[in-house]
């Protein structure tokens, strides 16, 4: 868990939310677009790009294997493709911050260069599990190490050569079959993996727009390193996951109606959406045309009466990050949300589970932790104090939570919101949350 977070977000309760506005670009796409335009024959040009921490901390680890890459300006990016093999070794150990993308991506893409890599982050990414990676891309003939607890640092040498395999997932997890895909980009034959439920697919979206040799069949999906891979223009959509903090502050406001623009809207990304639509949200979806391959349109949203769902454990991978915001609806709605077959919650940036049970109860909400899930019973939210543990969606949850509790709300360990959400604090302003941001004793 991050712990090295010292501001604190402070949340007068009510008020509402309103007015028209574009959240930032989304982080998957924005890792992604780095990574692949680096790796592609000519210049890639990038919009929209996420100047958050997380992708920023991608863009950099590419600096530092060689790739030039102007930017970024106003969400533009000029990366100077370099082919394939043209990635250079990296003076120092690559520090990827607090993102797992970066790490679990990087391990496939870095596991068939002919040089060495160290992966390392901060304290909340070296204690997330790699072996979920490094087991598959071993067998396919990577030389690719752990520390024993099968954390980073990762230490990755040069393989004789990585040979395609056929791989079924045991997690639903994009990170594993992006990290494998890229791999396969790198190995003999065809890299075939089956997911066991469908994860977000903006790795095989950006993979065909960059001409690779990529097939989806269903749960699997399949590369070679044959086609050659040439640059692309992306335009990055706003991130549905920082949009979804707004879907659920407009739903549990007093008043207002809150409307997000060019938001992206990936079917395999949208289980936010249906989730919040069960539990009796009023949120209407416009949708534009598809961009880059990518699906965008224009979400509003007005206050509704939440009622607490099972929630449909399918719908778990296609709303993996944004459960911590869906759990503050849950505590807003009459009766009972229970959600199963999430363990992967406790594995994120933080327990996410454990973590947002604990605020929920610091705000007199009854949440019980399960192994896979949680048990909110929704009821009267109080002011209090809680923690977010350097967790940015835990901290953003909890700041839209001011908008229905009866008294002032503070929230420590907000430092990691720039991850993902730069400008955070400035947009719900906008917007009409009454919050304010300071730094707090250590
Ligand atoms: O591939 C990606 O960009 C991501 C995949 C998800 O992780 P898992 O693949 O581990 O579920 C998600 O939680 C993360 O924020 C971003
Ligand atoms: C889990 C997340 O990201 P990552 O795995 O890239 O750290 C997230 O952004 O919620």
């Amino acid at each position: 868990m991050a712990v090295n977070g010292t501001r604190q977000f402070i949340i007068e309760s009510g008020g509402s939310l309103s007015g028209t506005f574009q959240v930032p670009g989304d982080k998957s796409i924005s890792h992604r677009a780095v990574m692949l335009g680096a790796i592609a024959e000519g210049g890639t040009e990038v919009s929209g790009f996420l100047e958050g921490d997380d992708a920023m901390a991608t863009l950099a680890a590419m600096r530092a294997l060689g790739v030039s890459i102007e930017g970024p300006h106003a969400g533009r990016l000029r990366i100077a493709g370099v082919g394939r093999h043209g990635l250079k070794p990296a003076a120092a150990a690559l520090d990827l911050g607090n993102s797992g993308t970066s790490m679990r991506l990087f391990s496939g893409l870095l596991a068939g260069q002919r040089f060495a890599t160290q992966l390392v982050g901060d304290q909340s990414l070296m204690r997330r599990p790699m072996r979920r990676v490094t087991e598959p891309l071993s067998q396919m003939g990577a030389m690719i190490q752990t520390a024993a607890q099968g954390t980073a640092p990762l230490s990755i040498e040069p393989a004789a050569a990585l040979r395609g395999i056929d791989y079924s997932m045991p997690v639903a997890s994009a990170q594993v079959k992006s990290a494998l895909l890229l791999a396969g980009l790198y190995a003999e034959g065809r890299t075939r993996v089956t997911e066991p439920a469908v994860s977000r697919d903006h790795t095989e979206r950006m993979l065909q727009a960059f001409g690779a040799d990529v097939a989806v069949d269903g749960p699997h999906v399949s590369v070679t390193g044959d086609a050659p891979m040439e640059a692309a223009a992306v335009s990055v959509p706003g991130d549905i996951s920082s949009a979804a903090f707004f879907l659920v502050g407009a739903s549990i406001a007093g008043g207002g109606s809150i409307t997000l623009t060019h938001v992206g809207l990936n079917p395999t990304r949208t289980g936010v959406i249906d989730i919040l639509r069960r539990m009796g949200a009023r949120i209407h979806v416009e949708a534009d045309e598809t961009d880059a391959g990518e699906p965008v349109g224009t979400l509003t949203v007005e206050p509704a009466a939440l009622q607490g769902i099972d929630i449909p454990p399918e719908l778990v991978p296609l709303a993996i990050d944004e459960f911590p915001t869906i759990f503050i609806a849950a505590a807003c709605a009459t009766g009972v949300t229970t959600l199963r077959g999430a363990e992967e919650l406790r594995v994120k940036e933080s327990d996410r589970i454990a973590v947002m049970a604990e605020g929920l109860t610091a705000l007199g909400i009854e949440a019980e932790p399960l192994a896979d899930g949680i048990r909110i019973v929704g009821g009267a939210m109080h002011g209090g104090a809680v923690q977010a543990q350097g967790d940015h969606r835990i901290a953003m949850a909890f700041a839209m939570a001011g908008l229905a509790a009866d008294g002032a709300i503070t929230i420590d360990g907000c430092a990691e919101v720039d991850t993902s959400f730069p400008g955070f604090v400035e947009l719900a302003q906008g917007a009409g949350l009454r919050i304010r941001s300071q730094e707090s004793a250590a």
